[in-house]
């Protein structure tokens, strides 16, 4: 029987992952390892790369990995891979994440999962912040491809009093609603998400300033400045590498959509 080819998107999400996984993930490192779909691809690679033979430069034995929520936590699981917390670390080599929005700068806006809290302290803990994702997420102006606003992780009981000063500032803000529950979205922490929408963002470090000064905010789905590389997978099959300089290679895909490490 004919293999089915893969959507396209799908592709392209895999080829960035892989190649960030393969370029920044060593054996005996601690890895932060994010949430969403994006992500899956990053962990399907490291579990294959932890099947390698001995010897092999790629294989990873001792290396162990924080995940940013249950899923990541599941993921990590299944795969086979050593689970750590960030609880009982300190500093992290690297960690890799996913984006629902990244500038040329390499800001980012996240969270579209409701994971932003634990993805910020996991992030914030890394040497070194890895994003990967598909073509869709490049961007020159957060808030213009991204239209579903900022998330925010908020207290529940400071909910009402936050979308006040949110619509004050002049964003759309909802309360995002589950879909297969009655009621609010629960993050893994227990907290609420608002979505904050203020068209294009032009000045993000000071958005992401007044954001976190809102009471009730624990965290924003703004990452201002963190990340040293992102990865997006392209439709053609190819990933294009931005650098935070502002600078824009496209590198070779050799190994995308291979099964083996
Ligand atoms: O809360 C979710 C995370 O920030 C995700 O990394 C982000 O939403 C991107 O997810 P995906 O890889 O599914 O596009």
């Amino acid at each position: 029987m004919a293999a089915t080819a893969m959507d396209p998107v799908e592709a392209a999400k895999r080829a960035a992952a892989e190649k960030a996984v393969d370029e920044f993930v060593r054996d005996g490192m601690v890895v932060g390892i994010g949430s969403g779909s994006t992500i899956v691809y990053a962990v399907h690679r490291l579990a294959a790369r932890a099947k390698l033979p001995e010897g092999d430069p790629l294989r990873i034995s001792t290396a162990v990995f924080v995940p940013t929520s249950f899923q990541s936590r599941q993921l990590l699981a299944e795969a086979g891979l050593t689970v750590a917390e960030l609880a009982t670390r300190e500093v992290l080599d690297v960690a890799i994440d996913g984006a629902d929005e990244v500038d040329k700068s390499l800001n980012c806006i996240k969270g579209g999962g409701g994971c932003q809290l634990e993805e910020k302290l996991v992030a914030s803990a890394a040497r070194k912040f890895v994003v990967v994702a598909d073509h869709r997420k490049q961007s020159e102006r957060l808030g213009t491809c991204w239209t579903k606003g900022v998330p925010l992780e908020i207290a529940p009981s400071g909910y009402r009093l936050a979308m006040r000063l949110l619509a004050a500032k002049g964003a759309t803000a909802t309360l995002r609603m589950a879909k297969s529950k009655a009621g609010p979205v629960v993050t893994d922490g227990g907290h609420f998400v608002v979505d904050a929408h203020f068209g294009g963002i032009e000045d993000v470090p000071a958005m992401e300033r007044w954001l976190k000064a809102v009471p009730g905010v624990l965290e924003t789905g703004i990452f201002c400045g963190m990340a040293s590389k992102a990865f997006f997978g392209q439709a053609d099959g190819s990933v294009v590498e931005w650098a935070a300089d502002g600078n824009a290679t496209p590198v070779a895909a050799a190994e995308a959509g291979s099964e083996s490490a």
